[in-house]
């Protein structure tokens, strides 16, 4: 049986910290960090995972500031509230929480974040940091998955590392991120790869963030791979409260057999994530109070 990578437990362990040191500059009669969520309109997946940052937000005692909008909210209105946050001394970090309607480009909005308060690692400036000696705000998913893969003592040096999904999100960071901290060698699949399974079968580490149930099957896996799943789709599952439940891109119960990591999902690469955010948010605090 494989290792399985505990995100959850993981996450809980770095919230530990964070919390520790929150108490540390509030016993200094200093504020807390203090991390604004926009999020438009009422996606019920993205509430729900807005709900979880706040609940984290709150288990650390950072400070948060909610601010929901309709989603015909203007572009233009929209860019003049991350203008105000920009400014804003209270705010230290802020996320525009995606997806975003049709009528608004993520692209403009995401630019006109200040890169300093910038917690998910979306611009420009914080994806270019990423190959730079002087690092900003890593994007938060692919600093999770990392920070997930050092906390097992997972190998990454020279290994083979096979990633599925080239989003600029995900993939594409987690990409350079792997081969500059991680110094492995690289493949970046996306939906144009022909031949998907011949890239996947010579994993050493096969990462998937494409958001398609049952992608990845076993007989694409290599024995003993460390096997890391990004996705996260609600299906349906009329036998749950909820109606749903959450799947990744990789059939668990058969490539388990084969791995020698896995990350489950949930409990996986989700809450890692949230851990990432709060450190990044305690990161922009720290930088723009020293
Ligand atoms: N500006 C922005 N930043 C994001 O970081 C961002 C975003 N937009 N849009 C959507 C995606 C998705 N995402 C997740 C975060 C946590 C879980 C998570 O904690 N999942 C739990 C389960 C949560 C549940 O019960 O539904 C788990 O996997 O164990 C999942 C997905 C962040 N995203």
């Amino acid at each position: 049986m494989p290792t399985l990578l505990d995100g959850k437990k993981v996450a809980s362990d770095i919230k530990q910290e964070i919390s520790t040191r929150v108490d540390e500059l509030k016993s200094q009669g200093r504020r807390a960090p203090n991390l604004a969520i926009i999020i438009v309109g009422d996606d019920g997946a993205s509430h729900t995972y807005v709900n979880g940052k706040i609940a984290a937000c709150k288990s650390v005692g950072f400070d948060f500031t909610l601010m929901h909008f309709a989603s015909t909210i203007s572009e233009e209105k929209l860019m003049k509230h991350v203008e105000n946050l920009n400014s804003d001394d209270d705010i230290d970090g802020f996320i525009v929480q995606l997806p975003l309607p049709e009528h608004i480009s993520v692209e403009r909005v995401t630019e006109s974040i200040k890169p300093e308060k910038d917690v998910d690692g979306f611009t420009n400036q914080n994806f270019g940091s990423i190959v730079s000696k002087n690092q900003l705000i890593m994007p938060a998913t692919p600093f999770g998955v990392m920070e997930l893969l050092r906390r097992y003592d997972v190998e990454t040096e020279g290994k083979h590392c096979v990633i599925v999904g080239a989003s600029r999100l995900v993939g594409a960071p987690l990409g350079m991120m792997m081969t500059e901290e991680g110094r492995a060698t690289v493949t970046l699949c996306h939906k144009y790869t022909q031949d998907l399974a011949s890239h996947t079968k010579n994993a050493d580490i096969l990462i998937v963030a494409v958001g398609k149930p049952g992608l990845i099957s076993e007989e694409m896996v290599k024995e003993g791979a460390v096997v890391v799943d990004v996705g996260t789709t609600r299906v349906v599952d009329n036998s749950r409260k909820s109606g749903f439940r959450l799947s990744g891109d990789v059939d668990f119960a058969t490539v388990s057999e084969k791995a020698s990591f896995i990350t489950p999902v949930p409990g996986g690469v989700g809450p890692m994530t949230i851990a990432s955010l709060l450190l990044n948010t305690l990161k922009a605090y720290e930088d723009q109070h020293s």
